[in-house]
């Protein structure tokens, strides 16, 4: 068998032209949609998320402004910063790029940020709201998962996901989220025993630790969706994910590249949740 692939970047893409049609009919209303992108040190990576971040942005007729402060800064200078945010009614979305610098608190952070701005889902009213089954802001990962398995047609009705990792940014919200569809979820980890047992009963893995070759061939049953949320290098210097994509394509029915599958889509979705705060705060007002 050769797995099909889920093209996250063609995904992407509609969703970006969706956002589109809905940014202009917002602003129609006389409302700019605007997202403050706060990024702390050097780190090289972070860089060019947040830079990807503000060009899907403007793309998509959002209004983003990148604040780059150094690493010196200050947490209680981060926090202060995060407050007049949350107290500007013209900026809708907030988002604190990870990783921060070692002498910050990363969660004291992100709570500091009004839930109704988190765009990235990551406060914990957010996450409680998921795990209640409320309205919220889902984290874009987990949630750009999902509309890509929406993208197949897949129903989650009965079967069983297998999430292999449990960070509160993907993978336990990512194993509320397939619950949410009825689907049967096990959270695996790495105090799990026996990896393979599991992977090998599952109708659906969600790889998300961040180390290469976690998911190999021997451990897919045939005809089983992988999605891939890693974000590796390998020997060569090139970005690959935790599932060996070559091995297991033979095994799976469907499959999501890296790059070009989990990673698109994580950006599409932070531009909905930001919409979306838009919207909810307009029409609070009105
Ligand atoms: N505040 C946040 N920080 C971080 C998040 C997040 O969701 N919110 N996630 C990651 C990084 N990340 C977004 O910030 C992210 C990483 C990579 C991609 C992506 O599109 N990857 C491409 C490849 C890009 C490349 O060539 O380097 C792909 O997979 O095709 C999107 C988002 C940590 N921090």
């Amino acid at each position: 068998m050769t797995a099909s692939i889920i093209d996250g970047k063609a995904l992407a893409q509609q969703i970006r032209a969706e956002v589109l049609g809905r940014t202009q009919a917002l602003k129609a209303r006389g409302i700019q949609p605007a997202l403050s992108i706060i990024m702390v040190g050097d780190d090289p990576a972070s860089a060019v998320y947040t830079k990807h971040k503000v060009n899907d942005s403007t793309e998509t007729g959002l209004a983003a402004t990148l604040e780059r402060y150094p690493a010196t800064l200050t947490q209680d200078e981060l926090l202060a910063r995060i407050e007049a945010l949350n107290n500007d009614p013209a900026v809708h979305g907030i988002l604190v790029q990870l990783p921060l610098p070692r002498h910050m608190d990363s969660q004291r952070v992100i709570e500091t940020i009004a839930p109704a701005k988190d765009v990235d889902g990551f406060h914990v009213a957010n996450a409680g709201a998921l795990m209640v089954g409320r309205p919220g802001f889902w984290p874009c990962t987990p949630h750009g998962c999902m509309k890509m398995l929406e993208s197949i047609g897949y129903d989650l009705r009965g079967k069983h996901a297998v999430v292999i990792g449990r960070s509160n940014i993907v993978g336990k919200p990512m194993a509320m989220m397939l619950l949410g569809r009825n689907a049967t979820v096990t959270i695996c980890h790495s105090a799990t025993r026996d990896l393979k047992a599991m992977t090998l009963q599952a109708d659906v893995v969600v790889a998300a630790v961040g180390k290469r070759n976690v998911l190999t061939a021997d451990m897919v049953k045939p005809g089983a969706v992988v999605i891939d949320v890693g974000m590796n290098t390998n020997e060569a210097g090139k970005l690959c994910g935790d599932v060996d994509f070559a091995g297991v394509s033979e095994v799976a029915g469907w499959i999501t590249p890296v790059p070009g599958g989990v990673g698109p889509m994580t950006r599409a979705m932070l531009l909905v949740n930001t919409l979306e705060a838009a919207e909810r705060a307009a029409n609070r007002a009105h």
